[in-house]
């Protein structure tokens, strides 16, 4: 088949029997419990299709434990795949700022199953863009002692992992500010990075709806790739994810 003529999917894998026979071998049996009913609860979502892939969550839970993740920053929560993931995996006094333009969804269908395991107060939730917040955490803090002016670079190079699964065009701007934010080591998982496919169909043949999203994640995917202060690899899991470590 002719790449013009292929279809849009989300799993990348040779077959959707082959996905089926993962999630059902290895994924599923290990996926705790809260994260089980928040996966069902989203099911019956009209935007079911936007949550975070389970089996790259089993990753994303992997990466946390590698890097002793005790800081973390969610750019984009529907209703919080992956933030329970995160909360359920940082210690009782980690914290996540979780940023997403719209909360009904957390509100309505992540947050009680959230509070059930006993997690949300590991949880900042702000609604809004999320590229404002990103300025703002990175902003230099000052405080005034009479004739002294005492700098606090608070959040700058303090964060160990983030997760980025919003916006498509703002991708290489978050990327920006969080290469600032995470910790030298500290890691960020950008989601959708081969766009269903789009990356590689002609433009012609690529969904108007996925347009935009397509040359977004190829600038990404350029602009990781020349990035000397960072490591990358690419995850064939859910709709593809990249993973990228700062280096310095
Ligand atoms: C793919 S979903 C996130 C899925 C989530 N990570 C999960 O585990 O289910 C994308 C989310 O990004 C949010 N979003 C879109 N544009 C945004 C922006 N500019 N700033 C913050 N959030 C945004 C949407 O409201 C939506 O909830
Ligand atoms: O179908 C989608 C759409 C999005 C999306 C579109 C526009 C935005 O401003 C934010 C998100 O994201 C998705 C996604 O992350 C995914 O894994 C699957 C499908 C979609």
């Amino acid at each position: 088949m002719g790449l013009n003529k292929k279809k849009v999917s989300k799993g990348l894998l040779q077959s959707d029997d082959l996905y089926q026979y993962i999630l059902e071998t290895s994924v599923y049996p290990r996926e705790p419990e809260p994260l089980k009913e928040l996966r069902e609860a989203t099911a019956s979502h009209p935007g079911a299709g936007m949550g975070t892939a389970p089996d790259a969550g089993q990753l994303m839970t992997m990466l946390l434990k590698l890097v002793d993740a005790k800081k973390t920053i969610e750019v984009g929560v529907f209703t919080g795949y992956s933030l329970l993931l995160t909360a359920l995996t940082i210690p009782e006094d980690g914290k996540i700022v979780a940023i997403d333009v719209d909360r009904e969804p957390y509100d309505q269908i992540g947050f009680p199953i959230i509070k059930k395991a006993g997690v949300e107060h590991k949880i900042d939730l702000i609604e809004s863009e999320a590229l404002p917040v990103l300025d703002k955490l990175l902003e230099q803090a000052s405080i005034a002692l009479f004739f002294f002016k005492l700098q606090l670079h608070e959040n700058e190079g303090s964060f160990d992992f983030a997760v980025v699964d919003a916006d498509k065009v703002n991708y290489c701007k978050y990327h920006e500010r969080l290469m600032k934010l995470l910790k030298v080591g500290g890691i960020a998982v950008y989601d959708n990075t081969l766009w269903g496919g789009t990356v590689v169909m002609p433009i012609e043949s690529t969904p108007e709806q996925m347009k935009l999203g397509r040359q977004s994640i190829m600038e990404l995917n350029k602009l990781l790739a020349a990035d000397t202060g960072d490591q990358i690899s690419h995850a064939a899991l859910g709709d593809w994810i990249t993973i990228c470590r700062r280096l310095y």
